[in-house]
């Protein structure tokens, strides 16, 4: 399977800036970057990342400075039944290769993990003319753009995949869950669990 891993190099994670700088920001984004490059070969996935910049990856880079769309588009345009591209998000700091090879076994033409909130964080693309189209609410759009090339769609039901790691709470998920690269480079910047009135968070 061609696994396209779509990877901003330049201005990653943004909404974690107050709690991480800059540097910080980048390196926690590489290190779940290298999470799912290990997930996706463990899953029998050939990964390409899809880079806004030239980056230095064990991975062969595809660079694109355009919109995520228009970039994973292009990419995904030579897609059919008989050579199905995937595209699975660098920030899925949770994923495993077993619940990769879930997604990649689907038998659909579409077949689509939602993120929560309303994203989409991993695709398997066997329709020539589906097309993709990120940010707001993808999941929606992305059935609905299936449904009117007549392409069947599976929705795949995996916590570890749906788990995008955009915000503050979703740190409690890679500390509580993860095993990777991401989770202990967030121990080694001195995140730790924590609860605060019942309820869980992360403190530093
Ligand atoms: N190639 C490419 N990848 C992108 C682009 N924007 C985001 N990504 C990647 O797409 C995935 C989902 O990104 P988002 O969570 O929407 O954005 P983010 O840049 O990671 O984080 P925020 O700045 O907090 O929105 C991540 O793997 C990003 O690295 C882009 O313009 N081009
Ligand atoms: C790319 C975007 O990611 P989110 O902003 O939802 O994390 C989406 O899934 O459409």
């Amino acid at each position: 399977m061609r696994v396209l891993v779509p990877f901003d190099a330049e201005r990653p994670k943004t909404r974690l800036a107050d709690l991480l700088d800059e540097r910080e920001r980048s390196a926690l984004a590489r290190a779940m970057l290298d999470d799912v490059l290990a997930a996706v070969r463990a899953a029998g996935g050939e990964p390409t990342v899809l880079s806004t910049a030239p980056i230095d990856v064990d991975a062969p880079v595809r660079v694109d400075d355009r919109a995520l769309t228009p970039a994973v588009n292009d990419a995904l345009a030579d897609a059919a039944p008989e050579s199905p591209a995937a595209v699975v998000m660098a920030d899925l700091g949770l994923a495993t290769g077993d619940a990769l090879a879930d997604l990649f076994d689907a038998d659909a033409e579409v077949a689509i993990v939602p993120g929560r909130g309303g994203g989409t964080n991993a695709l398997v693309v066997r329709h020539p003319e589906f097309r993709v189209d990120y940010h707001g609410l993808s999941y929606r759009d992305h059935r609905r753009i299936a449904a009117e090339i007549d392409a069947d769609v599976a929705v795949v039901d995996s916590h570890r995949l749906s788990t995008d790691v955009d915000e503050r709470a979703d740190l409690v998920e890679l500390l509580l869950h993860g095993d990777g690269r991401a989770t202990a480079w967030l121990r080694d910047a001195g995140f730790e669990l924590a609860v605060e009135g019942g309820r869980a968070g992360v403190r530093r």
